[in-house]
């Protein structure tokens, strides 16, 4: 037990979820990707460990690479979650190499990055469909995950004007199969594909548009409660410049933040947080 007592955050030490009366909090997710080692993380988490508060307004989570979680999980400040890339869409078994929501519940991760667009993609291996994710997306939420939903278009479909239908068609087979309470427990991550690692960002203005035409198609596709409370984070290199500028706008509600989540810059975009 002594392993777990090590591992836990106390219920409430991340702020969390929608406030109580009904207004969003900010969402800063960190995506360390498939990147780091014992040494490099042990410092970057010791550097996250002696940085400044994080403000009350706003839930951060790291999205640790799997063999890194208990790494995280025992070491990492206790007010910052903890975050899966993965899980299995299955449970325990027979299943090579995969990593079930369950176990990853039973560790003590409380949130799981799904859909990602280079998951989407596969590097060389199939890519997951937007089926796939929703059956995810449903299996995470029945074990107790919180998932951050990611979706997004690539630059050719920005260009063809398919923007919201990409997001659409990416988003609807969730919804088919999520419950209207399943959406507590979900934020949704507009990251544009041609946005991701590659310092070309959206202008503030250009996210806020695809983000409150996310919003509407929950409002129109779910409920306009779910829409209402629901947070989208925007993700594409986001950095200590540009967060704040991007998390001024109304409809976006925090980030997903790739390579400066391996920096100390995580903690400028964490900065620009607006303050409530
Ligand atoms: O993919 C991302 C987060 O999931 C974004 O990555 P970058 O911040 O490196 O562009």
């Amino acid at each position: 037990m002594a392993f777990v007592a090590s591992c836990s955050r106390p219920e409430g030490a991340t702020t969390g979820s929608p406030a109580p009366d009904g207004t969003r909090t900010y969402l800063i997710g960190g995506n360390w990707k498939c990147n780091g080692t014992i040494a490099s993380l042990e410092q970057l988490v010791s550097d996250f460990n002696a940085a400044g508060p994080i403000p009350a307004n706003a839930e951060v989570v790291i999205g640790a690479p799997a063999i890194h979680i208990p790494l995280c999980l025992m070491t990492l400040r206790k007010d910052i979650a903890i975050a899966a890339q993965n899980c299995s869409l299955t449970g325990m078994g027979a299943y090579t190499g995969e990593v079930a929501a369950s176990q990853l519940k039973d560790m003590g991760v409380t949130w799981v990055i799904l859909g990602h667009s280079e998951r989407r993609e596969g590097f060389g291996m199939a890519g997951e469909d937007s089926e796939l994710v929703a059956k995810k997306t449903k299996a995470a939420l029945a074990e107790g995950l919180k998932v951050m939903l990611c979706i997004g278009e690539k630059k050719e479909e920005r260009e063809a004007g398919t923007t919201m239908d990409v997001c659409a068609s990416q988003l609807k087979p969730v919804a088919e199969i999520l419950n209207k309470e399943d959406w507590a427990n979900v934020s949704i991550a507009y990251e544009p594909v041609w946005a991701i690692g590659t310092g070309l960002t959206a202008t503030p203005e250009m996210a806020q548009e695809t983000h409150a035409n996310i919003r509407q198609w929950m409002s129109d596709n779910v409920s306009p409660d779910v829409a209402s409370a629901i947070r989208i984070q925007y993700g594409g290199s986001m950095n200590g410049g540009n967060a704040a500028g991007l998390m001024a706008q109304p409809d976006i509600d925090g980030g997903l933040i790739g390579g400066s989540s391996l920096k100390m810059d995580f903690f400028e975009c964490i900065k620009g947080v607006p303050s409530s």
